[in-house]
Formats: C-alpha cells, sequence, structure tokens
C-alpha cells in the first residue's frame, strides 16, 4: 500500500479585511483522495479561505499549497486544481458546448482530450440536449451543471467545490453527489463546502468547521455527531454543527 500524501496543506493562513479577520490562523492537512467537508456559519471564511486555496486571494499572513504548488503560484496551480465557486464564471453568450471548450482551452488542454469525460458527464446530468443553446437562456440548474463539469472535465488532482448542488433538482444533486465520490474514487481530492449538512454526512470523509475564521473542531462526520448532544445516538451532524458553532469556545477546549 502507498502512503497517503498531502494534497492541501495551510499553515498559519490568515486574510484580514481592515479590521475584519476574514480567516484566521488556519492549519490544514488534507490527504489524497479524501472529499473533504468544509463547513461554516455564514461569514465563517469558507470563501475566503477557498479563494486563497485556488490563488485567487493572497494570504496576510500564512502559507497554503496544493499538490505541493505554492498556492500563490496561479500558474502552476491552474493545472492542479478545478474550482467551482460560489457565482461560476460563465459566458451568456456561449453555448454550454462552447463554455466547456473555452474552459479547456484556457487550461491549454485540447478539447479532444477531455470531450468524453465532459460530455458524460453532461448526459448523467441531464444537460447533454441543451449544450448547443446559448447559456444566456439557462436555467439556474442548467447553468450550475455546466460551470460544475467545466470545474472537473480536466481530471485535476484537487476539485474545489463551494455550494455545488446549488440550484439542482434532487435527481440531479443525486448524479453530481456520485459524481463527486467518483472524483474521489479516482484519487482526486473533493474539497466541499456546503451548507446541506446530509450531503456531507453521505459523502464526506472528514469535515472541518469553521467559526469566526477558526477551525473549531476536525474530524471524520460521525466522530463528530457522535461527540454531539452529549453523545445522544439520535444525533445528527446539525446537531453538531450548531454545538460547535453556538460554542465555539468549548469546542477549542477554552
Ligand atoms: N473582499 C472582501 N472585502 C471585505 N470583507 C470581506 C471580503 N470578502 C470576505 N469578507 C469578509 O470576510 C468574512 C468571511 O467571508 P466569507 O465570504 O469567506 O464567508 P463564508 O464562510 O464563505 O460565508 P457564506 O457561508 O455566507 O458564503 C466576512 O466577514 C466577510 O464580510
Amino acid at each position: 500500500m502507498t502512503e497517503p500524501s498531502t494534497a492541501i496543506l495551510a499553515d498559519g493562513l490568515t486574510k484580514r479585511y481592515g479590521s475584519t479577520t476574514a480567516v484566521d490562523d488556519l492549519d490544514l492537512a488534507v490527504e489524497s483522495g479524501v472529499v473533504y467537508g468544509f463547513l461554516g456559519p455564514n461569514g465563517a471564511g469558507k470563501t475566503t479561505t477557498m479563494r486563497m486555496l485556488t490563488g485567487l486571494v493572497e494570504p496576510t499572513d500564512g502559507a497554503a499549497s496544493v499538490g505541493g504548488t505554492p498556492c500563490t503560484d496561479r500558474r502552476e496551480l491552474v493545472d492542479e486544481v478545478g474550482l467551482l465557486p460560489e457565482e461560476p464564471p460563465l459566458y451568456d453568450e456561449l453555448t454550454g458546448r462552447e463554455q466547456l471548450q473555452f474552459a479547456a482551452d484556457l487550461r491549454n488542454v485540447r478539447w479532444e482530450t477531455v470531450a468524453d469525460r465532459a460530455l458524460e458527464m453532461c448526459e448523467a446530468l441531464d444537460l447533454a440536449e441543451d449544450l448547443d443553446r446559448r447559456i444566456e437562456g439557462y436555467s439556474k440548474g442548467m447553468a450550475q451543471k455546466t460551470a460544475f463539469v467545466q470545474a472537473v472535465q480536466h481530471d485535476p488532482a484537487v476539485v474545489f467545490l463551494d455550494e455545488p448542488t446549488s440550484g439542482l433538482d434532487p435527481r440531479a444533486a443525486r448524479t453530481l453527489r456520485s459524481q463527486i465520490l467518483d472524483i474521489a474514487a479516482s484519487d482526486a481530492t473533493v474539497f466541499l463546502s456546503t451548507h446541506i449538512l446530509p450531503v456531507v454526512e453521505e459523502i464526506a470523509d472528514e469535515v472541518g468547521v469553521l467559526h469566526d475564521g477558526r477551525l473549531v473542531a476536525e474530524g471524520p462526520p460521525a466522530e463528530l455527531t457522535a461527540a454531539a448532544q452529549g453523545g445522544a445516538s439520535d444525533a445528527d451532524l446539525e446537531d453538531a454543527f450548531l454545538e460547535l458553532t453556538n460554542e465555539p469556545d468549548a469546542a477549542l477546549g477554552r
């Protein structure tokens, strides 16, 4: 058996905006092939963390790397990562197919090499028939599916997903969950931020809970759940989340 390698590493990662500390001295070590659920209340610093890890925002302090590449090295990082941001970058005037081809071009990847994978994913997500329509006429769900495929079609080693099932109907959300598991099974790492805790319970191997920019708990979902409500057998991840983010100092042993 080969030793697991670290896909995402953050050391004292900090981002301040004026007097606001969005991310506060964050340490992370996420192993390859893991689905890491990144949770936290609104404004906890999840998006800012993902933006630093993908090189979109410079940290004020600390450092991070993805697949061994420093996150400040955006050019190198582009080959390693796929990002589905909160507000996906799509061009209204393009068709879905042109958008996917454009995304491949941007990464200097030949469309022919990713087309089979991309089109298979579109087929499973029930998007294939809409690929030759312009994105301006897409529903929110269609746009979200396109943005997801664009983020992962080049088979990146590490995938960052911010609310990936946003706007998806239950069938599409289920397909997308299974695609995320397929991605992880192929030894890629998935860093998943979502408020939909049952999704995290279902597919995450590890969970990190962020509160006010600080990591207040980390572990497998079952472990966090087991510690919630004094060990009550019917506690779930939502109970754990509410407890941890209601009393973060207790979680940190203060
Ligand atoms: N560009 C910016 N300028 C100033 N403050 C910012 C900026 N981006 C984020 N912040 C602040 O940093 C903090 C963390 O925001 P962030 O968007 O990272 O949280 P989040 O956990 O992703 O929240 P949500 O769940 O609502 O998406 C908030 O207080 C936010 O107002």
